[in-house]
């Protein structure tokens, strides 16, 4: 199976083509004014109405209210919903749309729990968890604490590069892999060459599935 690759954060036209070009199949825009890659509704707007058929366009939200969310679907084209905060699963649900939970990897999670908990997501991206970061920390998590039985439901985030992105495909096996920081020249700029080279690595990690 090939991996999917969601490339997060995207606030540039530039940055969307160059992903879309380099064979990314979703792209990810950051509805978290607090991040230093947060998009407005309009610019969002803008970004997604570039994306050709078959890449997903997912909007990332933070705790947002409900009516925040409902009004970024009504102006941004969202293919999917990724909640990236604390909200349990009924706040998920009732947007029309299909969903992605993100779920922070602190110390004692129990992550077949989660995935039970949350079974009604599309999937479940597991990142690293800090406690002053809701995401996009840049840093990788212990990889052995994924159970095989859930790879098939699971996107792998945090800190992923084009150096270990190989290396986490072959351990971990998922559906898919999620970059930001790891494409990046600076938060929200992404670097087009990182992001050929992260497509490179996601082929070589393929080759060793
Ligand atoms: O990217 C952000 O700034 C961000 C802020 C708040 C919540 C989530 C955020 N990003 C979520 C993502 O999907 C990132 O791609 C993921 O956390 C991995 O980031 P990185 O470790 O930089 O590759």
């Amino acid at each position: 199976m090939r991996t999917r690759v969601k490339i997060c954060g995207l606030t540039r036209e530039q940055d969307v083509d160059a992903a879309v070009a380099a064979g990314a199949d979703a792209l990810g825009f950051v509805f978290h004014p607090s991040s230093p890659r947060s998009v407005d509704l309009a610019r969002a707007a803008v970004l997604a109405a570039r994306v050709p058929a078959f890449v997903n366009r997912v909007g990332l939200f933070v705790d947002a209210e409900p009516a925040l969310i409902a009004e970024a679907i009504r102006r941004v084209p969202l293919d999917l919903i990724q909640f990236h905060g604390q909200e349990p699963p009924a706040a998920c649900t009732g947007f029309g749309r299909p969903w992605i939970k993100a779920i922070a990897m602190r110390d004692g999670l129990d992550v077949e729990v989660a995935a039970a908990e949350y079974h009604g997501a599309a999937a479940l991206l597991l990142d690293t968890y800090d406690p002053a970061l809701a995401g996009g920390t840049g840093r990788r998590f212990d990889w052995t604490r994924v159970p095989p039985v859930l790879a098939p439901r699971i996107i792998l985030a945090g800190g992923l590069t084009a150096e270990n992105v190989a290396a986490a495909i072959a351990r971990v096996k998922p559906y898919a892999v999620d970059v930001s920081g790891g494409v990046e020249a600076a938060k929200g700029l992404k670097d087009h060459r990182k992001i050929n080279d992260f497509m490179q690595g996601v082929r070589d990690g393929d080759r060793r599935r």
